[in-house]
């Protein structure tokens, strides 16, 4: 378990990491979502004890990073592929955090085989690796280990479609040996699909946080009937307020029996009526994130 309390992070005058509180548990993947600059790195730099929070504590399995002894048999940390040594081959990198953990080399094998790196490959230096063959080789690192928590930034970085399919049913089945796996992403996507629970961050403070199905559920309810003028009429009657959904529909807060109920007071036949889940995580995350956004976004149907 990767506990997070109340930890603030300053440089200068900014406050990257502000008053931030999670837990990852166990036998589950967290996905940590968030834009650029929302201080996901800085948090799981504090977690690996690079980065000293000002204030909070940041814990594994109960204690600080820097006091697990030998921590690469516990956490297996994957910060930044693109920062291991170039001049080392891929299994030199691997031998070399064997020997410092007291592993024997046939773990390296081990590791190469788990992460899809041929003995061709894995004998080419790092520096003519491509992204998506150093992150393999980081989380193959990472792994090396076998640790009982993952702790990875950006691990789909650079993976094309068969890696990040690869990655998903690792990282699932690292869970479902009673592993934790923080994650963190851009990649709504990808995090919806892999994820049991979620943290979503933006400029620094934790916007929403909880299981997945229990955030999707926030989403509300979608809506769309033959006449949507009767429909929307309906609606107001019944006190329920909606906004325009871009695909015709209506997007409200209200559960789906109250909109099916107001629906069928006035008879408007319905073409659709849903939990507004299938809109996906990524609207919800803009919605959430929009005034911590660079860009201004626009999402059809957002309701906010
Ligand atoms: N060493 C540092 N000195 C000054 N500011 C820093 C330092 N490290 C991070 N920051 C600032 O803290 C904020 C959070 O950065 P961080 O790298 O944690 O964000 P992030 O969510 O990982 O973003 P990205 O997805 O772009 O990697 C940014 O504004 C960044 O410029």
């Amino acid at each position: 378990m990767i506990s997070f309390e109340n930890v603030s992070k300053r440089y200068g005058g900014f406050t990257a990491v502000d008053d931030v509180s999670f837990v990852a548990r166990s036998g589950r993947v967290t996905g940590f979502l968030g834009p650029n600059g929302a201080g996901k790195s800085t948090s799981m730099r504090i977690m690996a004890g690079l980065t000293l929070p000002d204030r909070g504590i940041a814990t594994i399995g109960g204690h600080k990073y820097a006091d697990i002894p030998n921590p690469g048999r516990h956490v297996g940390i994957l910060l930044d592929a693109s920062a291991q040594h170039v001049g080392r081959t891929g299994r030199e990198v691997l031998t070399i955090s064997a020997m410092t953990m007291g592993l024997p080399e046939s773990h390296v094998d081990e590791m190469l085989e788990t992460v899809g790196l041929t003995p061709a490959e894995a004998k080419r230096r790092v520096r003519n690796y491509s992204l998506g063959m150093r992150q393999r080789l980081g989380i193959a690192n990472a792994l090396i280990g076998k640790p009982s928590v993952l702790i990875l930034d950006e691990p789909a970085n650079g993976l094309d479609p068969a890696g990040i399919h690869w990655m998903r049913g690792l990282l699932r089945d690292f869970a479902a040996d009673g592993g934790t796996v923080l994650l963190s992403s851009h990649l709504l996507h990808e995090v919806e699909m892999i994820a049991d629970d979620m943290v979503l961050i933006g400029r620094g403070r934790i916007v929403a946080q909880g299981a997945k199905h229990e955030l999707l559920r926030t989403a509300g309810t979608f809506v769309r009937a033959e006449d949507p003028a009767l429909l929307a009429k309906a609606l107001v009657g019944a006190g329920i307020s909606a906004s325009a959904s871009g695909d015709g529909g209506l997007r409200t807060d209200a559960e789906p029996i109250a909109v099916g109920r107001a629906a069928a007071a006035v008879g408007a036949v319905l073409l659709e009526l849903r939990p507004a889940e299938g809109a996906g995580l990524e609207e919800m995350f803009l919605q959430l994130t929009a005034s911590d956004a660079r860009e201004s976004v626009t999402t059809q149907g957002a309701s906010a």
